[in-house]
């Protein structure tokens, strides 16, 4: 069964109701091109940015959903498709999250991942960010089921930390899904490496979803969302516009990977069982 894979590379602006016409626009374009699972960037409905974050958050209540919810609800139907609705930020008893839902062609919320690791770092003179300062981090892994396989999902800085991805494919997961929205510092020395590095270790496909850049933004992302296979080769990409990425996923090619290089098999856990426990020798 052919799965063609879609990553809407979405121009992103200040307004909200902008930004969901957009995404429903592209969403139903990658959907008449024949895709069956649609993927929006982190943060598709706000500019990215932790002084944006209060005034976009939506709760995530699938009985009563927000306008955001509304709209993925119908792209997913209408498309017919599985939608991967980026991230947004979404408000809970008080609490900011950063927050990836999940929908089936019949329009129902089939998953939820709240961002598990917060995008903190400081390079100096070059970028400073905080995600701490006003989010929550999720404290669970996610995959959700469609009928070509499992799919495994983190949020950007997610795909830094490989148990997740790895944890997913011991699980049987067929591919990590991780919206994104790397910066102009480490993008472009670290997004494909990632990305690539995780369809290794794993032999699972992996896809990266990034806002396009603007440059008038306060964030300027890297853009170039990319699919990779899972012999960790990049299949499909693209620059810093608005675009869309499709990619045919032939799915027989994690067997040939796994018989080729058969990692899965060799795997000494008897040697290195327990990660957590090791000894921490540095700060
Ligand atoms: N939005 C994010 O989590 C950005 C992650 C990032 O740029 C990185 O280098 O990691």
């Amino acid at each position: 069964m052919s799965l063609k894979l879609a990553l809407v590379q979405l121009a992103v602006g200040a307004q909200k109701a902008v930004n969901l016409a957009n995404a429903r626009a592209k969403v139903l374009e990658a959907a008449k091109a024949g895709a069956n699972i649609v993927v929006l960037p982190e943060c598709f409905n706000s500019p990215y940015g932790t002084q944006y974050f209060a005034q976009y958050a939506e709760e995530i209540d699938a009985a009563q959903p927000s306008e955001s919810l509304q709209e993925l609800s119908k792209m997913a139907r209408d498309g017919n498709i599985f939608l991967v609705g980026g991230s947004i930020p979404e408000r809970d008893s008080g609490h900011l999250f950063n927050t990836c839902t999940v929908w089936n062609p019949q329009g129902e919320l089939i998953a939820k991942h709240r961002k598990v690791h917060l995008f903190d770092i400081d390079f100096p003179g070059r970028i400073v960010f905080k995600e701490s300062d006003v989010l929550k981090p999720g404290n669970a892994l996610t995959d959700f089921a469609t009928p070509w396989g499992r799919f495994g999902v983190g949020i950007c800085y997610d795909m830094r930390f490989p148990e997740l991805a790895m944890i997913a494919a011991r699980r049987g997961c067929v591919g990590m899904i991780y919206p994104g929205a790397f910066n102009m510092t480490t993008g472009p020395m670290h997004w494909e490496l990632l990305l690539r590095a995780r369809a290794m270790d794993n032999q699972v496909f992996v896809a990266g979803c990034s806002p396009a850049r603007d440059t008038s933004a306060t964030y300027h992302a890297w853009g170039h969302s990319t699919i990779v296979d899972p012999f960790a080769r990049v299949i499909a990409t693209t620059e810093d516009s608005q675009d869309i990425v499709y990619a045919d996923l032939d799915l027989e090619l994690i067997k040939e990977v796994r018989q080729s290089v058969p990692i899965y098999a060799q795997r000494r856990f008897d040697v290195y069982k327990d990660v957590a426990a090791a000894k921490k020798e540095v700060s």
